[in-house]
């Protein structure tokens, strides 16, 4: 008799259990609070409006030991090879100080590098710095953006402004008003091969040269895992900060890619936001499972996917100055987990990560919030919000900011019924989890990025993939350079072929 694959046959159990409704959990669990309602590094999540019971809470326990979930995080860690296709650790957890001794050390060095430009910076090494173009794209902008757009709101040591897309009409927009005279640019690309990074840097350059600069090039600083190629670009070693090539760009933000946000917001900021994420990182590393948030939030997650058959999830957060929070999640968790095979090249054979989706409440609530109510998909929502109310707003707003957040996961789960009219009716029973956090500094929006950075892990190291490669976005990247080529452009089909035509290209 063959033995049944032990974390198969946790999945199974997981996906045909049938649990009672969320509101009735309340009577059956008494203690529900105490244990569904978990906190750390200045967070608090409850999950208590989530199906997950004390049954389905053991089975993902069993399926956790299966997948040797504690090994996966040491692996995670210690700096072990946790990105087999690409034969490499994932040292994001070092950028905090808290990987492997010697990961640490690395990061520590590159970070004193950053530490020391920026002091030159501000020195005055570079003129009068009043504003900062910061080039990327992906995992190269979307980490500045958001810690800038979340912290910077009470004003900025210089004007950052970011451009990502080839689209000429955003760098327009970037440079409206700028002062070519009193710009740095900042290029950021891992890489050092990303089209629209080089295509911009390139229009950046002009941009200065067109103003008259003697030496544009003096004017920008690459950061990069691959230096050489930014030297190829003209870039002189000087002004060039490298990272390791172990920090994947959805998790650079923590790096010398970090230096438009201590830019903006100073040294000691970009410092606590790290220190923030470390403390994520030591409560994952060492909290039990069902005291662990990450790991708490990845049962739920693939509860709803393997379960309830839900395709999606939402997170809305309540608070405007996370409004780019999902644009980065969305490359964090589906760049991560958007795979269809194990780490081990075989078939995944039972669905991945959700879709990502959602925005800022309270705006949803009178736009998609119909659907999430009354439609016949079940999305689990994330709400986030913040208690402590900013002096310089007015506290009513605030007030009732809090009151729709949590007014609208008590409706998910509640419902209402009516008999006379089905249109007015509400189905109920659907879940949500709800961020709490006390303040939005840097502290805890690190924390907060590394929560979701290590519940990716988790989901990951539960499914068998392996978060750390992306190679799905290489097909699009290889067929855009064939198309450009009139010889291999006529191998496409008729359709591309037509548009192409039809566009003049
Ligand atoms: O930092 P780079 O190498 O320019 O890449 C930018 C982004 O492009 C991707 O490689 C996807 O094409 C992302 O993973 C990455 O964050």
């Amino acid at each position: 008799m063959t033995q049944r694959d032990p974390v198969q046959a946790a999945f199974d159990t997981i996906s045909n259990y049938e649990g009672p409704p969320i509101e009735a959990l309340f009577d059956s669990e008494p203690d529900r609070l105490d244990r569904m309602v978990l906190e750390a590094a200045g967070i608090r999540m409850d999950m208590s409006k989530t199906h997950l019971d004390k049954d389905l809470v053991g089975f993902f326990t069993e399926l956790a030991e299966a997948a040797d979930l504690e090994g996966r995080r040491k692996a995670l860690f210690s700096g072990e090879i946790v990105n087999p296709s690409e034969g490499r650790a994932a040292t994001h957890v070092a950028e905090r100080g808290e990987g492997a001794n010697e990961d640490n050390e690395i990061a520590a060095k590159l970070r004193q590098r950053m530490r020391n430009l920026l002091d030159a910076i501000e020195g005055g090494a570079f003129g009068e710095v009043e504003a900062v173009l910061h080039i990327g794209i992906g995992g190269s902008v979307l980490g500045p953006a958001l810690a800038v757009d979340a912290l910077g709101r009470e004003g900025t040591r210089c004007d950052l402004r970011l451009v990502a897309n080839i689209d000429g009409e955003a760098m327009d927009e970037a440079l409206i008003g700028l002062d070519p005279e009193t710009t740095l640019i900042v290029a950021v690309s891992k890489s050092f091969t990303t089209t629209e990074t080089l295509t911009n840097l390139s229009a950046a350059l002009d941009w200065l040269e067109g103003a008259g600069m003697e030496d544009p090039y003096g004017r920008v600083i690459a950061v990069t895992a691959n230096p050489e190629k930014a030297i190829e670009h003209g870039i002189d070693e000087t002004r060039i900060l490298p990272f390791a090539d172990t920090v994947g760009g959805r998790y650079s933000l923590w790096s010398p890619v970090g230096i438009s946000i201590a830019m903006a917001l100073g040294w000691d900021r970009f410092e606590e936001l790290l220190e923030g994420a470390a403390a994520m990182d030591r409560h994952f590393k060492l909290a039990p499972l069902t005291e662990n948030l990450p790991v708490m939030a990845a049962f739920s997650d693939l509860y709803y996917t393997h379960n309830r058959g839900a395709e999606t999830r939402a997170i809305f957060a309540y608070d405007e100055r996370l409004r780019m929070l999902v644009p980065y999640l969305q490359q964090l968790v589906m760049e991560s987990n958007g795979k269809s095979v194990t780490a081990d090249g075989e078939p995944l054979g039972r669905p991945s990560s959700a879709i990502l989706w959602g925005g800022v409440g309270t705006d949803g609530q009178h736009a998609v919030f119909q659907l999430l109510h009354q439609g016949s998909h079940l999305v689990p929502v994330e709400f986030l919000a913040v208690t402590e109310n900013e002096d310089s707003q007015d506290p009513r707003q605030h007030r009732q900011l809090l009151l729709n957040a949590f007014a609208q996961g008590a409706a998910l789960m509640t419902g209402r019924a009516n008999d006379d009219d089905a249109a007015r009716a509400y189905p109920g029973d659907r879940p949500s989890i709800t961020l709490l956090m006390q303040r939005l500094d840097a502290a805890t929006l690190g924390a907060l990025i590394a929560f979701y950075e290590h519940r990716t892990y988790v989901e990951a190291a539960l499914l068998g993939i392996n978060p750390f490669d992306q190679f799905g976005v290489e097909l699009g990247k290889d067929m855009a350079r064939q198309v450009d080529d009139p010889e291999q452009r006529s191998q496409f089909d008729p359709s591309t072929r037509a548009l192409i035509e039809k566009a003049g290209l």
